[in-house]
């Protein structure tokens, strides 16, 4: 609650802009802008290596760049990780300490799960479960569901389809869409179809990475090499 007694004003709009990273004198990502807004799924796509998960971590502030501006509403934030209730993120290999019961990670993130729960009805069942004693499958979605139910307003989801079987890739895309009436989602994933299903906006980064806001997706990712 702000001092004067009024909530805060809600944030609509993240942006990632002028992002330049080098690895060792070789440009990976140029002057990239992205932009996610609440009310919408901001896909982003590009082929192996072309900094897709080094980009999510700039945005998130756990990797340092040679220049970026990461904007909540035109303000520029620095290290948004520090921010937990603004920005959400699932990063593209296993993070939750491998002794953490499903139930303990999701009050850790405050996850609200009344949804989650018709959505996914054995998630009961795996919540007395530690993360060490699931699946690679069942951990995926089940850190995905965290993430995503986390109050954040913006999620970042680095491949949140991977290794998730298609019944459960279908419920997560409709946990997705739900979830973006109060969201801004950015995603990435290499399950094209089901990203371009849902998503209302598109971005591709080249291989000499740049970032191109798609207007006409399919017919863009294959001009571009992404799809053949
Ligand atoms: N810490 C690092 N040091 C040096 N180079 C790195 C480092 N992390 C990533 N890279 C390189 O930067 C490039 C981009 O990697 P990144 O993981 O961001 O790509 P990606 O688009 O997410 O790939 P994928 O689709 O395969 O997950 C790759 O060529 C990778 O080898």
């Amino acid at each position: 609650m702000a001092l004067s007694g009024k909530p805060p004003t809600p944030v609509k709009r993240l942006e990632a802009d002028s992002i330049w990273l080098e690895y060792g004198g070789r440009n990976v990502l140029q002057n990239i802008y992205i932009k996610v807004e609440v009310g919408q799924i901001t896909g982003l796509f590009g082929r192996n290596g072309c900094g897709k998960s080094s980009l999510l971590q700039v945005i998130y502030g756990t990797r340092s760049a040679q220049n970026s501006s990461v904007r909540l509403d035109g303000h520029y934030v620095e290290r948004v990780y520090r921010h937990r209730h603004k920005l959400a993120y699932l990063p593209q290999h296993q993070f939750v300490p491998t002794q953490l019961r499903v139930a303990e990670a999701f009050d850790l993130y405050k996850s609200s799960l009344a949804y989650a729960h018709v959505l996914f009805p054995e998630l009961s069942d795996l919540l007395v479960y530690r993360f060490n004693q699931l699946s690679g499958g069942q951990q995926r979605l089940l850190e995905t569901i965290m993430v995503v139910t986390s109050p954040a307003p913006f999620v970042l989801l680095d491949e949140p389809f991977s290794n998730v079987m298609p019944l459960h890739v279908e419920s997560l895309s409709s946990l997705l869409i739900v979830s973006r009436a109060s969201k801004g989602i950015l995603l990435t994933d290499h399950y094209y179809h089901d990203v371009l299903a849902i998503s209302d906006t598109t971005y591709l980064l080249t291989n000499n990475g740049r970032s191109i806001l798609l207007r006409h997706p399919e017919q863009e990712l294959r001009d571009y090499g992404y799809l053949t």
